[in-house]
């Protein structure tokens, strides 16, 4: 007898039935990152990614979605949210649909009324342990065998899986497929240590549409903008009436001290760029300073003369987005200051940088740098867009 509620039916054995992942039809690549890893450079992870799947359907293969791997437990966010976050926070979801196929992990969830998540197979990626084997790169895979999961599962105790094999890889992220291809009854695959692939081919304009889309969550946005009007007076997108800065400190202060100015430095180096921009008097801030680092930089700002502005947060805005997002109000404001200057090999002032790229500013106003008060200091690389 055909059951009614059955969303489909099988013409072989006859049957029907309510499998929602069968009638969902879709097989979902999952994926996780080392878990040391901040969330500028987990951006640049998601885009190998969403390429490889975005390129992928172009070429038929149009039954795959990305899931998007939902924030939790970053080294650098300590307050706020502790929850696994979703995307959406973050990110503006229907935008990033546009570009490729993701999903949110919670939409699993929803789409296959299912409680707990089995991954069929998960790849642990690792490293060769000699990258330039006979002084050549070849990109090459090898599976060593079934191993141990030692991850979270982006803080979900309901996810398992059922095979896991250690796979050594170095290569592009495309060369992922050959690894699925092997095992192609499997309907969920996760790669753990994400950003072992590398990206197929780096700021060609796949690379910048991928960008593009990587838009941020609408309220984010309107609290940055709402506070650049305000303290910054400008409602424009390419504003004139100010400058800002990237001061990375915390690990980058201890860790990197020959390669990042000292505090009276800085301020030197701000008032050495705004010489050269006589009408603006106005410098934002964006760090990950103390507050007694903060009081000194603006004390010695102060004393050149220029009013200067940190974007400080409301308890509501730290509860409900967390670091995360304030560290996203931070970039959007630095986005689109008349000229930036960033800290040296941070992902966070790259991402600032690609921002202004796409809002199109002259490039000589985005990629300059603090430079060590050793005066040492190599030129920043220049990623221009591609249209
Ligand atoms: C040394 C390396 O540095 C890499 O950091 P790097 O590329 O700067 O870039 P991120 O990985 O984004 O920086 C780490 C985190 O520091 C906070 N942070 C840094 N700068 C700012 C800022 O201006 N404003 C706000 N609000 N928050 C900031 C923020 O939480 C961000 O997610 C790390 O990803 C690696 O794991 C490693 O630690």
């Amino acid at each position: 007898e055909e059951d009614t509620s059955a969303q489909y039916c099988d013409k072989t054995t006859k049957s029907c039935g309510n499998n929602d992942e069968v009638s969902y039809g879709k097989k979902h690549i999952f994926y996780d990152v080392n878990p040391p890893e901040g969330f500028n450079l987990r951006r640049d992870v998601y885009m190998r990614f969403a390429i490889m799947l975005a390129e992928a359907q172009k070429q038929g293969k149009d039954n795959w979605e990305l899931v998007l791997p939902p924030w939790y437990n970053l080294y650098h966010w300590r307050s706020g949210r502790r929850q696994p976050t979703p995307w959406n926070k973050y990110f503006d979801i229907k935008s990033l649909k546009s570009y490729s196929p993701v999903v949110e992990m919670h939409e699993i969830f929803s789409k296959t009324k299912k409680k707990e998540l089995e991954i069929d197979v998960l790849y642990i990626l690792e490293n060769y342990e000699d990258p330039f084997e006979n002084g050549v790169f070849n990109e090459k895979w090898h599976v060593k065998g079934e191993c141990e999961y030692d991850g979270l599962y982006w803080g979900y105790n309901n996810v398992t899986a059922k095979e896991v094999l250690c796979v050594q890889f170095q290569g592009k992220a495309s060369q992922l497929w050959e690894l699925i291809a092997l095992h192609p009854h499997a309907t969920k695959l996760m790669f753990s240590h994400g950003e072992i692939p590398l990206h197929d081919t780096y700021g060609t304009k796949s690379y910048w549409d991928c960008r593009k889309s990587m838009k941020f969550n609408k309220n984010l946005i309107h609290i940055a903008k709402d506070y650049i009007a305000e303290y910054l007076k400008c409602k424009t997108e390419r504003c004139a009436t100010y400058f800002s800065v990237h001061w990375r400190r915390q690990d980058f202060a201890r860790s990197r001290g020959n390669q990042v100015p000292s505090i009276a430095g800085t301020a030197k180096q701000i008032r050495k760029a705004l010489k050269k921009l006589p009408d603006i008097n106005k410098v934002f801030i964006a760090t990950d300073a103390s507050m007694s680092e903060i009081n000194k930089l603006e004390n010695a700002l102060n004393d050149y003369g220029y009013e200067t502005h940190f974007f400080l947060p409301s308890p509501s805005i730290i509860e409900e987005y967390g670091d995360g997002g304030i560290a996203i109000i931070d970039q959007i404001i630095s986005s689109h200051a008349a000229y930036f200057i960033g800290t040296h090999e941070s992902t966070f002032t790259y991402r600032i940088q690609e921002e202004r790229e796409i809002l199109g500013f002259d490039s000589s106003t985005t990629f300059n740098r603090l430079c060590p008060d050793t005066g040492h200091c190599e030129k920043s690389t220049k990623w221009l867009i591609v249209n």
